[in-house]
């Protein structure tokens, strides 16, 4: 019945975050299925290739998820659908995607997600945006070690994580698609630090009571 997601640059925290969450409220997490994905790899050998197809994948896949997920009270999901768009615009104008493949993936995305009478919204209830830094991005996503996201795969990579980070926040700003907040993931260590944790899951906890979902 309500879905709350995580949202922020790669290795932010969604992930771990999720399953703090859910646990903490004792609901169900969905996860993104990175290690199943069998176009990521071959996409960040080749993103002209393969973006199109890549969101494609991806958006059938978390539409899966929110039909699940929307079945429940504050089941959590640890990257929001309306980020992909993101990734693909930012492709679009860096010439590395098609603008009319986007322009028809966005309306597609758009149809999907529309609310029609008789049936549950697929909205999200909350968005939680962890803000990092450049620095705190490639920090983590060393200490995950996925290789091909790692920059000694592929130097270019540092590039496309700053321009990826520099899209983030108007995205953040202008999204209005459910209510939202923000947690400060560069100064919150909320994996290993206990009090952080406690910190973050009372901001949490007092938005969802602000929202009427707890
Ligand atoms: N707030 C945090 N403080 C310290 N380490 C973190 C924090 N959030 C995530 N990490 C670590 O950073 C890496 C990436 O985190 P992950 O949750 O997989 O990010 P995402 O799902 O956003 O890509 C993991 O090794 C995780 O343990
Ligand atoms: N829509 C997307 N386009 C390109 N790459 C994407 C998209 N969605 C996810 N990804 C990549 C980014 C990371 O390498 C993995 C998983 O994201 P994470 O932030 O680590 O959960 O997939």
């Amino acid at each position: 019945m309500t879905v709350i997601v995580l949202s922020g640059p790669i290795g932010a925290g969604k992930s771990s975050l999720t399953s703090i969450l859910a646990e903490h409220l004792g609901t169900q997490a969905f996860y993104e299925g990175v290690d199943t994905n069998p176009i990521l790899p071959l996409y960040y050998k080749d993103m002209k290739r393969y973006t199109f197809l890549l969101n494609t994948y991806l958006l059938n896949h978390r539409l899966a998820q929110i039909n699940q997920a929307i079945q429940d009270k504050n089941s959590v999901s640890d990257r929001s659908i309306y980020e992909d768009a993101l990734f693909f615009k930012m492709n679009v104008d860096n010439q590395i995607a098609d603008p009319t493949e986007f322009k028809i993936y966005d309306s597609l995305l758009e149809n999907m997600m529309e609310d029609t009478p008789g049936n549950p919204s697929k909205k999200p209830d909350l968005l939680i945006y962890i803000h990092v830094s450049l620095d705190t991005m490639l920090e983590r996503i060393k200490k995950r070690g996925r290789s091909f996201e790692q920059l000694n795969t592929d130097p270019s990579l540092k590039d496309y994580y700053a321009r990826l980070l520099k899209y983030y926040e108007p995205w953040y700003e202008n999204y209005n698609a459910s209510p939202k907040m923000e947690i400060d993931g560069n100064s919150l260590d909320f994996v290993v630090d206990e009090q952080a944790k406690r910190k973050v899951l009372d901001k949490i906890d007092q938005k969802l009571h602000e929202i009427g979902n707890l």
